[in-house]
């Protein structure tokens, strides 16, 4: 079989190889031409998949090893007949991560302790449910605004958009890019809602770039430069708004998921997806081909307040300000559009929460409550 395969799908060759001949190329500008002669095409959210890009091909499968799908024809796929898989919640927790480590950063900016602040999540799936169930752990009141998800649970948990709005501190918005159907997302926060703000809170778009109206928040930023927002996904990627992108107070090329461990996470769940597809046995593992941890363990003295012991562990782990100054250094050197891809082709290593293992010297206590909430591994002796 030939396999073409997005360059920035680590350990394909490790997975699929096998399987027969890999070819690698930059996803944003594949073509028709390039993918013709594949059976199978594994993508990333770049590239746009439909009949433009693959009528008249071989390709007898595709995967994308990401959360998100608006970027997948899957109708006229399940029309050809083409197997689909995505990759879902591969890389939830990293963006969970991506939220405690800003959450954590205001927090200390403005002397606010995390509890202090309610989060508003909106879109509460793999990734703001999680998010919502670290939160919580952590003691932080959470919303939740899922109207597909208040529809079928019939529990109290939910509340409007404007509802959240009003009486959250910060907003996190997680929700895929929908454009049909009941509960459409395009400009899902809309100029009004981006009105409604207040000035001290904070806004956080994690999900994708076209759920937030952009020209809105931009003119809403011109007149009050105080409200904070934090901006890892644009409209028109890669080649984003660089007014938005200057009146941001973080700003990122959409790399909030791209732990290695959630790329990772992804890439092996394509290859099950495309085993079952063709009926292959699954032989490879990701516990197997993982690559090792640089930073493994962190010792925490009983004595550190918990406050404090989460705050080394988040930014041991990751610390948000490193990507929005990176991206700046990216963007002035290769200009907008070019340094967003780069500095995600380039991205240095990150691993996820989980895999830093924390020593305690004792079993129980609130440094060892507080830094399990948040997804550390903890090491502690046996009560
Ligand atoms: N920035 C990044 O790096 C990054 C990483 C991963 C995922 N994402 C994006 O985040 C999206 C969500 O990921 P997920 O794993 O949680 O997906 P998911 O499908 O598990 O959950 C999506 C949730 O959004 C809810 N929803 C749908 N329409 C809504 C609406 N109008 N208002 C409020 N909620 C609504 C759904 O009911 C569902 O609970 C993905 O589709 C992807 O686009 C971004
Ligand atoms: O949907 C997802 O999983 C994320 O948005 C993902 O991290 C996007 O990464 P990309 O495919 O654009 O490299």
């Amino acid at each position: 079989m030939r396999i073409v395969a997005d360059e920035n799908i680590p350990l394909a060759e490790a997975f699929f190889a096998d399987h027969g001949e890999l070819v690698r190329l930059p996803g944003r500008e594949m073509t028709r031409e390039q993918v013709r002669d594949a059976d199978i095409l594994l993508v990333r959210s770049v590239t746009r998949v439909n009949a433009e890009l693959l009528t008249g091909s071989r390709v007898r499968f595709v995967g994308t090893a990401t959360i998100g799908r608006d970027h997948v024809d899957q109708d006229w796929l399940a029309e050809q007949g083409i197997g689909f898989a995505s990759a879902p919640g591969c890389n939830a927790d990293s963006v969970g991560d991506y939220v405690i480590s800003t959450l954590l950063l205001f927090g200390e900016e403005d002397g606010v302790a995390l509890t202090d602040r309610v989060v508003g999540v909106v879109g509460a799936g793999n990734v703001g449910g999680r998010l919502v169930e670290r939160l919580r752990a952590l003691g932080i009141r959470c919303l939740i605004c899922d109207p597909p998800r208040a529809a079928q649970e019939s529990s109290e948990d939910f509340v409007s958009l404007e509802a959240l709005i009003e009486q959250a501190d910060v907003v996190s918005v997680h929700t895929p890019l929908i454009k049909g159907g009941d509960h459409p997302t395009h400009h899902l926060l809309s100029g009004s809602h981006i009105e409604a703000l207040r000035t001290d809170q904070i806004l956080i778009s994690a999900g994708r770039g076209d759920c937030v109206d952009g020209r809105a928040l931009s003119v809403r930023l011109e007149r009050d430069p105080d409200l904070r927002v934090v901006l890892d996904v644009w409209e028109n990627e890669p080649d984003i708004d660089e007014v938005l992108y200057r009146r941001a107070a973080i700003a990122t090329p959409h790399i909030a998921g791209y732990s290695l461990d959630g790329k990772l996470r992804g890439t092996e769940m394509l290859y099950q997806a495309m085993s079952r597809h063709f009926g292959l046995p699954v032989r490879k593992q990701l516990g197997q081909l993982k690559p090792e941890n640089w930073l493994r363990r962190i010792a925490i003295s009983r004595r550190a307040p918990p406050q404090e012991a989460l705050l080394l562990c988040t930014r041991t782990c990751y610390d948000v300000r490193r990507d929005t100054l990176l991206f700046e250094r990216y963007r002035r050197q290769y200009g907008m559009a070019k340094g967003f891809d780069l500095m995600r082709r380039e991205y240095p290593t990150r691993r996820e929460f989980s895999t830093l293992r924390v020593e305690l010297k004792h079993s129980a206590g609130a440094v060892r409550e507080v830094l399990e909430s948040a997804g550390f591994a903890i090491r502690a002796p046996r009560k």
